[in-house]
């Protein structure tokens, strides 16, 4: 099943890059091809390969730089934005009709969690759309997506031919773009130097500065390692009935870890790269934590690093809500949303490690596991927002197996918990692994 995902998937790619690809001159600007609200103020994405796309700016009359990525979703624009993920990178959206819902209300759930955005403001660096719905509908609306992005310092431009973009950085792959509001497009020099936000360690820049505890009340302790983590992460695990500890990236988990009943590592943006002490963190539980450790997205390209897999940049990522998975071990597909740029290089496992999920369109890995200790991790976003929920029990799955051990302890010798949670042979090896 896998090499012939493998194989589908680098015919797909390799087909794709034979097709008849669109030619871009980079000299003449691709015109507003969509309707710009008379009076607005023309803006510029001008990408660092030299593209220009031309529209109608509908948000902050600033300039910003960042990585041009595309995304599917059709939906979900409030959370996307709002996903520490995306610092860094301006969004194409290939839905063509955004802003139609216009902005939710700031209104906030028992866990003082916002319930209709990902963190407290904007993330991403800017939005690229092709037909921004000036006039907006929706019970829950209280501003046009304009006003938000005006008052966030936030550019958007609108009327953009999105198609011709995203074929473009199909085909190139995510490139570093700049936007500007202006009657004529800046002139970058060849020697202008382009700073690119993701060089920088993004996650230091997102993560909480201090620990805060979620529904403390909760019958397990889990503590979460904030990459940049999302809203519904934190909402599904206090939910699930766990106390949550967010814990900086950079925090000394080590010292504290026998406090919890399990560990989550969290999505975030950028590279993997630049979150070594975190890493080096995890190295050092996986020589004596025994407890279940999940992770998300960043979570997995951290988890991975930390067990000895290597991770790559996907030409353009992948960005959607309709991204298929497959289970490795029952050959079940779910359908997922996602948000990286980076994956794990599972072509070579490191030992007492195992793939568990693959990506059905592009052969990526979507999730590793170890073979016989309770630490898992998946690339897509079982937390959704936006998009499907049908992987939101992978949450709920790991809060009741840290109830699981947690009770275990309590009752069982750790030999008679780990033979029945994970069989009598994978739990002769731990022992040995233990020794
Ligand atoms: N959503 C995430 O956690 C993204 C992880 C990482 N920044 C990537 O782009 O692959």
């Amino acid at each position: 099943m896998i090499s012939a995902l493998r194989t589908r998937s680098s015919f797909l790619l390799s087909s794709f890059k034979n097709s008849k690809q669109l030619r871009f001159s980079s000299s003449t600007p691709f015109k507003a091809i969509y309707p710009v609200q008379a009076g607005s103020a023309t803006a510029h994405l001008q990408l660092k390969t030299g593209e220009t796309f031309t529209g109608g700016s509908f948000g902050a009359n600033t300039a910003a730089i960042g990585e041009a990525v595309f995304t599917t979703s059709l939906v979900g624009y409030p959370e996307s934005m709002t996903d520490p993920s995306y610092k860094g990178q301006i969004i194409v959206f290939t839905q063509p009709l955004i802003g139609n819902y216009g902005v939710p209300s700031r209104s906030r759930d028992k866990f003082d969690l916002l319930n209709d955005f990902e963190s407290e403001q904007i993330q991403c660096a800017g939005i690229v759309v092709s037909d921004y719905s000036y006039k907006y509908s929706h019970w829950n609306a209280v501003e046009s997506l304009g006003d938000w992005c005006s008052r966030s310092g936030v550019p958007a431009i609108t009327g953009v031919d999105t198609r011709a973009l995203v074929h473009l950085l199909r085909g190139q792959g995510s490139t570093l773009g700049a936007i500007n509001v202006g009657k004529t497009p800046i002139e970058f020099g060849s020697d202008f130097k382009w700073k690119d936000p993701t060089s920088a360690n993004l996650v230091g820049q997102v993560s909480c500065k201090f620990p805060r505890v979620y529904n403390p009340n909760g019958e397990v302790n889990i503590a979460l390692i904030d990459c940049g983590v999302k809203y519904n992460m934190i909402r599904l695990l206090c939910e699930s009935g766990a106390k949550v500890t967010v814990l900086p990236w950079d925090y000394d988990i080590v010292s504290i870890a026998d406090k919890f009943d399990g560990i989550f590592i969290s999505n975030g943006p950028g590279s993997p790269s630049h979150c070594t002490p975190t890493i080096n963190n995890l190295r050092k539980l996986f020589t004596f934590y025994k407890k279940p450790i999940f992770g998300i997205c960043m979570g997995n390209q951290l988890l991975g690093l930390a067990a000895g897999f290597q991770v790559y940049k996907l030409p353009y990522g992948n960005r959607g809500h309709n991204q298929p998975a497959v289970n490795i071990d029952t050959n079940q597909c779910v359908i997922t949303s996602q948000n990286h740029g980076y994956a794990l290089d599972d072509s070579q496992v490191p030992e007492n490690w195992a793939r568990w999920y693959v990506n059905a369109n592009d052969g990526s890995n979507e999730g590793i596991k170890h073979k016989f200790l309770p630490f898992r991790s998946v690339q897509f976003h079982p937390e959704a927002c936006g998009g499907p929920n049908d992987t939101s029990y992978m949450v709920r799955d790991f809060v009741q197996t840290v109830l699981a051990f947690k009770e275990s302890e309590w009752r069982k010798s750790e030999a008679e918990m780990f033979d029945e949670y994970l069989g009598s042979e994978a739990s002769a090896k731990l022992q040995m692994a233990l020794q």
